[in-house]
């Protein structure tokens, strides 16, 4: 389980996270929302340790990871889809998945199965260049090379933006069974309102670098939790 407390982050004197606390739980689907700018990536950089964080803690499993840079706590378990996904354009898709090894033992480097199983696109593209690939099949790959590390917490910065239908309703099923079949936990950042309806477990609201409202999928209809939301 990841348990964010009182987390305040800042970019110079602009303070973009103001005592922030969440869980995300093993076997939950757990979903981010709010406005352009309110924090939500500030949030899962924070978590991921690519933006240091002034106060708080941050634990994974038990384990205090405020202070520990972005490889210990992909080792520790906790994998990233960044927003904008930041696969290597140059790389063919095979090597990009294989960039998912840094963190493993020797004798874990290999691509599991059901990274295939999930995104079969991924395998009769493997040869391909990452900069020849549509934006879907980038976040295909960009899921992949996370679900490599073999986390067991999966943390997505809006993995639908940007991204045709069809390649959307891929992308819940995969969410979905990491949930139900693999047990992850996963944190997903998200501005489409019916993806998260549809998957989430538990909601958290954020509106100027706070948590405003803490709930489950169904709240999302409720107009005080919409205002939130609406531009
Ligand atoms: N590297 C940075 N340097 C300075 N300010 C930043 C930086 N990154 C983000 N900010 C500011 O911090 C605040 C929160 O930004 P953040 O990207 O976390 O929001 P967001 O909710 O993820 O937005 P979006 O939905 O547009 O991705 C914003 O005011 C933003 O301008």
């Amino acid at each position: 389980m990841l348990t964010v407390s009182n987390v305040d982050l800042y970019y110079g004197a602009a303070q973009a996270l103001r005592g922030v606390s969440m869980q995300a739980r093993k076997g939950e689907i757990t979903c981010v929302l709010g406005r352009n700018g309110v924090g939500k990536t500030s949030l899962m950089r924070a978590i991921v340790g690519q933006q240091p964080v002034r106060a708080g803690s941050i634990s994974f499993q038990g384990r205090d990871m405020k202070g520990d840079a972005p490889y210990r706590r992909a080792r520790a378990g906790i994998g990233f889809v960044p927003q904008g996904r930041e696969i290597f354009p140059l790389l063919t898709v095979k090597e990009n998945l294989q960039t998912g090894f840094a963190p493993l033992r020797r004798a874990e480097k290999s691509i599991p199965p059901h990274v295939f199983e999930l995104f079969p696109v991924l395998k009769s593209m493997l040869a391909r260049r990452g900069g020849d690939l549509s934006g879907g099949q980038q976040q295909q790959l960009a899921i992949g090379r996370a679900l490599v590390m073999r986390p067991g917490l999966l943390v997505l910065d809006e993995p639908t933006e940007g991204i045709q239908p069809s390649i959307i309703k891929d992308i819940g099923r995969a969410i979905r069974y990491l949930k139900e079949e693999a047990g992850l936990a996963i944190l997903l950042v998200e501005q489409y309102l019916d993806f998260c309806r549809e998957l989430a477990d538990r909601v958290y609201v954020m509106d100027r670098g706070r948590i405003v409202f803490e709930g489950v999928g169904a709240d999302l209809d409720d107009p005080d939790v919409r205002r939130h939301l609406t531009v």
